[in-house]
């Protein structure tokens, strides 16, 4: 047979297929002996293929666990959780395909992760909306996933009360079409992002994982909504379920890889990290914080700070520690609630920078006081917060948004 090496010192073009095979471009003018050799050895690469397709399927096609390496859809990767998320999955080796419609999220974040594994069959990216049900059903057709991290949703709070439409439809929708995809491609494993904004405003602090969920705002509102179709759905069936419910997200990568950009248009509804980075970068005049009376301790509202790299290291344990026919719903959270006051001093002395304050009224949707009692991820999942210190992960990501004054256009 004629090999590839042989083909190449005989001048001809040879281009890669994947799986270490590559594809012989035919002599233009040859012998009948040379066309018989040609179609003798594309036939055996045919049947060679065919034994192992899982090897040689284009870039929009990736394998399940078969080959022993897990395939995670990462929906929303693009964006500050997912990316992060992503980060950890490829790290720690598995598989991972990211769909996002970019609406929220950053190209940027994922060319990052791309230059990190740029080797054939660790992360491939589709620009995808998760409301386009016939797309979404077109990639679990083409690939093969054994787990579905459903990260993507509008996330702004104050946003939510504003446009509760887009929040209804967004969460609850999009998350029916993933559904209806998992189950008609058997995907084994969900693992679903909601949020400590489900409970509402709980009489009683800290908030365990039993507390009633009277969500008082459109986003937790709809999140309850999604928690509930994943809930009643897996009654009948053998998936294994996670249903992880932040409190609030900070930090970024500890090494300076990826941040939290969010879209400048959407500013006015941003998050008080964003707000205190943009007053820093004098981006803004200065941050406003929403809310002096509230029955707390300084009048400002109470969260639970929780860095994204313990996040993300909480969906990895999640993910491996899911049960067939089980669901597993816990707090992601540090057990520690800290004011927007003591956020915003923790701001200053990360970023070195004495950010104007200006005391406004309160936010329509916020509600006082919200904290996790952690106990039960940490007796199932053995996870608890490392990364506690509010002004450290603060600085982390203070980093990140110095180099990175523009997002990831700055990169
Ligand atoms: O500019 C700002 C932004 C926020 N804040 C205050 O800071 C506190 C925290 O607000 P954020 O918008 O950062 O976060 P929220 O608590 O509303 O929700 C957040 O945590 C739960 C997640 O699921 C949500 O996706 C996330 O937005 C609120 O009291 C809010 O009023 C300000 O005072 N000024």
């Amino acid at each position: 047979m004629l090999s590839f090496s042989r083909a190449r010192s005989q001048g001809r073009n040879t281009r890669p297929l994947g799986g270490g095979m590559e594809y012989l471009e035919p002599k233009r003018k040859s012998n009948v002996m040379g066309k018989i050799i040609l179609v003798v050895s594309l036939t055996a690469l045919c049947i060679f293929m065919l034994k192992h397709a899982s090897s040689f399927t284009s870039p929009t096609a990736f394998s399940r666990s078969e080959d022993g390496v897990t395939h995670v859809l990462v929906t929303g990767g693009a964006g500050y959780i997912g990316s992060h998320a992503a980060l950890r999955l490829l790290k720690d080796s598995y598989r991972v395909t990211i769909v996002d419609n970019l609406s929220r999220g950053n190209l940027g974040a994922v060319k990052v992760l791309q230059g990190l594994f740029p080797e054939p069959g660790r992360l491939q990216f589709i620009y995808a909306d998760l409301g386009d049900a016939k797309a979404v059903d077109k990639i679990f057709s083409e690939n093969a996933f054994d787990a579905v991290m459903h990260f993507a949703a509008v996330a702004y709070v104050g946003e939510s009360t504003l446009d509760p439409l887009k929040y209804y439809h967004n969460i609850t929708s999009n998350t029916l079409v993933v559904l209806e995809a998992v189950a008609r491609h058997k995907v084994k494993k969900l693992i679903y992002s909601s949020t400590c904004a489900t409970y509402g405003e709980p009489d009683k602090m800290p908030i365990v994982e039993v507390t009633p969920q009277v969500p008082i705002n459109p986003y937790g509102k709809a999140k309850k909504m999604a928690e509930d179709m994943i809930l009643d759905f897996s009654k009948n069936s053998d998936m294994a379920v996670m249903i992880l419910r932040y409190f609030n997200v900070i930090g970024s990568d500890p090494e300076g890889r990826l941040g939290e950009a969010p879209k400048p248009e959407l500013r006015e509804h941003g998050r008080i990290s964003g707000a205190c980075f943009d007053a820093a970068r004098g981006v803004i005049p200065g941050l406003q914080v929403k809310g002096t009376d509230y029955k707390t301790g300084d009048g400002t509202c109470v969260r639970d700070y929780i860095d994204v790299t313990d996040l993300v290291d909480a969906h990895v344990k999640a993910l491996e520690k899911a049960k067939p026919r089980n669901v597993g719903i816990y707090n992601v959270g540090t057990g520690k609630g800290r004011s927007v006051k003591e956020f915003v001093e923790a701001c200053k002395k990360a970023t070195g920078v004495d950010i104007k304050v200006d005391f406004l009224p309160r936010r329509p949707g916020d509600y006082a006081e919200v904290y996790s009692d952690p106990a039960k991820i940490l007796r199932d999942l053995n996870w608890s917060a490392r990364y506690t210190n509010l002004q450290e992960s603060l600085e982390v990501a203070w980093k990140w948004q110095k180099t990175h004054p523009h997002g990831y256009a700055s990169s």
